[in-house]
């Protein structure tokens, strides 16, 4: 059976490898993540597909442009009728205020259910050194918990952050604040680029309420071993 808790994400260039992870998992998986990478090779269908399948929809797009242009961006993308969308953290309060404002004035308009609008922080490819190089002055944890809270006050559903900072954010920003974790990896799976990350379990005991994962199931040898192994580890935490 699936735990809603978890996201795959779909980060593949076609249609056809969609589905081939989709089927393969069959109920096991009930919620995807669609990237940049499918959705600019492949475009709504992918979000078609999975909600024909039954399956809940995280569109990951990380619009980073001036107020305006990001509030248009995804008062579009709100017709699709994805579950989750995402948005950096970074644009500053006003560019968030004005897209949450956009995302509740079209969905309402449209007559379709509000996405739920995510900001991501600091990225989990990050470690204090390329920090550092970009010129980041806070410790990232610091970083991460003052955007946590702005993304609060203007008006967002929650939070992209690590599985590291979770407890901090959770802490700061209240229990119904969303705080969906990247940089999980499970005992067996490889690090890759991830830098600031955690196991399925310990993300969920540190307070996040969803957890992004993608290559240690899509390239496992045995996806559908990858799923029970990450399902059995979070079966630990009660929900
Ligand atoms: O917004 C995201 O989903 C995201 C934010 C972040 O800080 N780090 C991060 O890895 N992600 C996404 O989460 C997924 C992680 O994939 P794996 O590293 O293969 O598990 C990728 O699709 C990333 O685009």
């Amino acid at each position: 059976m699936a735990d809603d808790r978890l996201i795959v994400a779909l980060d593949v260039s076609t249609m056809d490898g969609m589905k081939q992870i989709v089927s393969s998992l069959g109920d096991s998986v009930s919620f995807y993540k669609v990237g940049m990478e499918l959705f600019y090779a492949e475009g709504e269908q992918t979000v078609r597909y999975l909600q024909e399948q039954g399956k809940h929809v995280f569109l990951d797009l990380k619009l980073h442009d001036i107020p305006n242009t990001v509030a248009h961006g995804v008062s579009s993308l709100t017709k699709l009728g994805a579950n989750l969308i995402t948005l950096h953290c970074q644009g500053g309060p006003v560019m968030m205020r004005a897209a949450a404002d956009a995302v509740r004035e079209s969905s309402e308009k449209l007559g379709v259910e509000r996405p739920l609008l995510l900001g991501v922080t600091v990225l989990t490819s990050f470690d204090d050194e390329a920090w550092s190089a970009t010129g980041g002055q806070l410790p990232i944890a610091d970083q991460v918990i003052r955007l946590a809270k702005l993304a609060k006050e203007s008006g967002l559903d929650g939070v992209v952050a690590s599985p590291l900072e979770a407890k901090l954010i959770r802490e700061a920003c209240g229990p119904d604040f969303l705080i969906v974790t990247p940089g999980i990896r499970p005992s067996f799976a490889a690090t890759n680029d991830q830098k600031r990350i955690s196991t399925p379990a310990s993300a969920l005991q540190d307070g996040a309420s969803l957890l992004v994962v993608g290559r240690p199931i899509t390239q496992a040898e045995q996806p559908q071993e990858a799923v029970r192994l990450i399902i059995e580890e979070m079966e630990t935490v009660s929900k």
